[in-house]
């Protein structure tokens, strides 16, 4: 009696979250969703597990969210996976992060080339191990003519740096005479950042109860939605997507997309 019960309260909740799924899609969904997945240490803690553990159900969560946020018809998806302050972890856990992208690919890149999905990365990819740096760049290779979603790790990425190497070229180009400094604007500017080739976020979501930006897209986030969760990752449910895309949606309703 009680499995019946609770097979028909799963069937009820997921009936209800399709039907939540529909009323978004009728909607303007954001063209591009940035998340800082954080808490995953803190999860592994609360049960007594090595923070290793919270990193891999962190990855599990990836997978999940990729799939919703391709059905719905978001464009572009970017992860916060490594920043260039995650050096300073112990030796140990840098080692198993820096795998985590060839388990993840090794046993979901045939999906994500079959679901018309492109990989990419913004970071500095010269200073990941070789292993990771390869696994990344076959699945960019297998997936650049995909139309679909864009998935968007951003690993051994930190904004300011960004910001900084973006001024440099924009020197070195009015030095060589390739742009004149009158012409610089903001438009301009956004060509000579990692995220040349994508929009701004529309929207970005923080696990974990964290309220702060932790060097991530200082440029990009300029005009962003917020939404904040204490839920941590490795707990960061589909409802909890849908939820925020929702909380989006009457935002623009309420006060427009200007
Ligand atoms: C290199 C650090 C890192 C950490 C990490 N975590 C740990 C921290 C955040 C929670 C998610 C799980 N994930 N999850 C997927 C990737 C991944 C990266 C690139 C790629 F092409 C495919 C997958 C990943 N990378």
């Amino acid at each position: 009696m009680l499995n019946k019960m609770k097979l028909w309260r799963n069937q009820n909740s997921s009936n209800e979250l399709r039907e939540r799924i529909l009323r978004i899609q009728e909607l303007q969904v954001p063209s591009h969703v940035a998340i800082i997945m954080d808490g995953n240490g803190r999860w592994a803690k609360k049960r007594a597990l090595p923070r290793v553990a919270g990193h891999h159900e962190g990855m599990k969560v990836v997978r999940k969210i990729t799939r919703l946020a391709n059905e719905l018809g978001i464009k572009t998806l970017t992860l916060y996976a490594f920043s260039t302050e995650n050096w300073k972890r112990p030796k140990m856990e840098v080692d198993f992060l820096m795998k985590l992208p060839e388990e993840f690919l090794g046993s979901f890149l045939p999906e994500l080339v079959e679901e018309n999905v492109q990989v990419q990365m913004m970071g500095y990819k010269e200073m990941l191990p070789n292993h990771t740096r390869k696994a990344i760049e076959k699945a960019m290779e297998d997936t650049k003519g995909n139309t679909g979603l864009t998935l968007n790790f951003a690993l051994n990425y930190g904004s300011r740096a960004e910001i900084i190497e973006g001024i440099k070229l924009v020197l070195k180009d009015c030095n060589s005479g390739i742009i004149d400094e009158n012409d610089i604007n903001e438009e301009v500017f956004s060509k000579y950042l990692m995220t040349k080739d994508l929009t701004d976020p529309d929207l970005l979501i923080r696990t974990s109860g964290e309220i702060r930006l932790s060097n991530f897209m200082l440029w990009q986030l300029a005009y962003t939605e917020f939404w904040f969760t204490d839920v941590l990752w490795p707990d960061f449910s589909e409802e909890h997507f849908i939820e925020a895309i929702e909380v989006f949606q009457n935002r623009q309703r309420r006060f427009g997309g200007v």
